[in-house]
């Protein structure tokens, strides 16, 4: 009744849906993808993600940049190449716009299991220095607790307990400087289904624990209602 983030599904996604039906787990990587590319904007300073997923996006982003349709561009890489995108790093730029990347495992509440790609301790500090961070997977990367998926993380039956109190154990030993448990950072996950996009938001998720249900949205027409505030960082 009346709140912002009350969904409903579009026209374009009931195509989309029908486009995306008997497509290959990659193919639903690069959906996702392409629709995180549609928040980037010229001038904006972008977190450059590790993994297949993430490649898509960024080769995306460098074939808009050589095209012309995005200009003043710059990202922080968090692996060894990019696309094309001119690079810069988190000492010039403190604050990064829109970290978009990949994940291993998302749970309910949107915290991530990531670094199978071994980019993990770059990742976490280019993802923390946003308050947006766009993740993209195709919906084999959905668990119900992390470690769910039994092939991200050596446990049997899923992470189970108080996370934070677990990664500040795991921080607390010798010698281990970070984990891939990527807790309260994904502000948003794209996710790519046969049947459509569907967006887990942190406001809209909210809402949507409560009703028990994902919602399906036209992504492009709603983001910017769930995620009002646009990033303010830019290259300039
Ligand atoms: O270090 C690797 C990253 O965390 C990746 O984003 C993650 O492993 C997902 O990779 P992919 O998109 O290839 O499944």
């Amino acid at each position: 009744m009346g709140s912002p983030f009350l969904l409903q599904p579009s026209r374009s996604l009931t195509e989309e849906a029908m486009a995306a039906a008997g497509q290959s787990q990659d193919d639903l990587k690069r959906i996702a993808a392409l629709r995180a590319v549609e928040l980037v904007r010229s001038g904006m300073v972008l977190g450059l993600g590790t993994g297949s997923t993430a490649a898509h996006a960024l080769d995306r982003i460098g074939d808009l940049l050589r095209g012309g349709d995005l200009r003043d561009i710059v990202g922080i890489p968090t692996f060894e190449w990019a696309a094309g995108i001119p690079l810069t790093n988190l000492a010039a730029h403190p604050v990064v716009a829109l970290p978009i990347d990949g994940a291993d495992e998302v749970d309910p509440a949107l915290n991530l299991v990531k670094g199978r790609g071994g980019s993990l301790l770059q990742e976490k500090m280019v993802e923390g220095a946003s308050r947006r961070f766009v993740v993209i997977v195709d919906d084999s990367k959905l668990v119900p607790c992390l470690g769910g998926s039994g092939l991200a993380i050596p446990v049997e039956d899923g992470i189970h307990g108080d996370l934070q109190a677990i990664s500040d154990d795991l921080l607390r030993i010798t010698g281990v400087v970070e984990h891939g448990m990527f807790l309260g950072l994904a502000t948003s996950v794209i996710v790519a289904r046969k049947d459509g996009v569907v967006l887990m938001d942190k406001e809209a998720n909210l809402l949507l624990k409560k009703q028990r249900e994902l919602v399906l949205v036209d992504f492009a027409r709603d983001f910017d209602k769930v995620n009002p505030q646009f990033p303010e960082s830019t290259i300039s």
